[in-house]
């Protein structure tokens, strides 16, 4: 059995965790901690959780979480690179943007702090499709953003085949408010989301940088992202939309596509002119993507939907650990969708 630790159990993507790997066959949960709700049961401030192990905390679960195989930490970015210094054995899967860059610069200039003595860790980026075999044998995984994983899943095919005209990629993502966390403000209050839309964070997303670096690492080159966010009135759900320039015939790019993903249990290609919704993916770690063309102006369309709590998240990291620990990938994360 794997020894399983989470620290910030209470926020969406740490029950998440939890909702999974309950039914996971191999995993024992050690220790799950929060900032806020340390001192009582998991149940009791959460009864639906059905977990009445004791929720420690901050300090006292790293403690703990020493003798853990495995730390997811989902908590808030900044935070889990200081949990990360002090967590020197067990393996760590964060949820966070800590690990997510090859420059720490880049992370100072988009999220203000300076990670110290980032070089000492040994860390993979885990989009798990695109990185399994470094994943493997990796200490830390860095669990990829959930724009991110929509975005990267639908180009990478087309990337590595250098079927791009222009190195400059349009990228039009809506989002449930749950990819938010559990916030506490107006913002984000019923009465200002329901029944409407509204971008946020307009081409100067954090997850720009980290698309960027991962784009160009397929493409051998440097690609550019124009992104453009926006919060949509549902709970779960990503769906990407994404332009690109190409000369490849919509078929061809079908037929790469189907072949680039033919073994993944996760990420599933629809055929041309056949599109999504985001409640295919609900609650499962599943990923589709479907595509079209615009002959008059060689424009390609990809679409991808995915859950940004579970294959944007929890269920990605889950994934990870399964590959971490040479496990059947799917374990615990074999659930279909909750439709409608
Ligand atoms: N929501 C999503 O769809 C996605 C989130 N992520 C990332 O996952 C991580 C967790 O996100 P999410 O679950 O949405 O966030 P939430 O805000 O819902 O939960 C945050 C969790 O972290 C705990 N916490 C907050 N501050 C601290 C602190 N200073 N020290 C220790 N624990 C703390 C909270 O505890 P308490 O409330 O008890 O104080 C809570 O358990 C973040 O890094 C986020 O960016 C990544 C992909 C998708
Ligand atoms: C709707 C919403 O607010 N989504 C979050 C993205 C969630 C995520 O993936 O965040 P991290 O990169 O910090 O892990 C946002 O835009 O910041």
């Amino acid at each position: 059995m794997i020894k399983v630790s989470i620290v910030g159990v209470t926020g969406y993507t740490g029950l998440e965790l939890l909702r999974i790997l309950k039914r996971h066959p191999y995993v024992n949960l050690e220790v799950i901690s929060s900032k806020s709700h340390a001192g009582k049961s998991l149940s009791y401030h959460f009864p639906f959780s059905f977990e009445e192990k004791m929720i420690e905390d901050l300090e006292r679960s790293i403690e703990l979480a020493q003798e853990s195989d495995v730390v997811f930490l989902a908590v808030p970015t900044g935070v889990s690179y200081e949990i990360a210094n002090k967590l020197s054995k067990p393996k760590i899967i964060d949820l966070g943007a800590d690990f997510r860059f090859n420059d720490p610069k880049v992370y100072e200039q988009w999220y203000g702090k300076k990670l110290e003595n980032y070089e000492k860790f040994d860390r993979v980026y885990g989009l798990t499709e695109i990185y399994r075999e470094q994943i493997r044998n990796a200490r830390i995984v860095a669990n990829p953003g959930c724009y991110p994983t929509s975005v990267i899943l639908a180009l990478a095919p087309l990337l590595k085949e250098k079927l791009l005209l222009d190195q400059t990629i349009t990228v039009d993502s809506k989002s449930g408010v749950s990819g938010a966390g559990r916030k506490d403000s107006a913002e984000y209050s019923f009465c200002e989301l329901n029944e409407g839309m509204k971008p946020y964070s307009v081409v100067n997303h954090r997850h720009v940088p980290e698309m960027e670096q991962e784009l160009s690492k397929l493409f051998g080159e440097k690609v550019q992202l124009v992104f453009t966010p926006q919060l949509a009135p549902m709970t779960r759900g990503i769906l990407s939309t994404i332009y690109v320039k190409t000369k490849a015939s919509l078929l061809d790019v079908y037929h790469l596509y189907k072949k680039f993903y033919e073994k993944e249990k996760f990420v599933h290609v629809l055929e041309p002119n056949v599109f999504p919704s985001t409640k295919w993916t609900v609650g499962s770690n599943h990923v589709f993507i479907s595509m079209t063309k615009d002959e008059r102006t060689d424009t390609l369309v990809l679409i991808s939907v995915l859950d940004n709590l579970v294959k944007g998240a929890s269920g990605q990291a889950v994934q990870n650990m399964n590959v971490m620990f040479s496990l059947e990938e799917d374990l615990g994360l074999v659930e279909n969708p909750i439709f409608p």
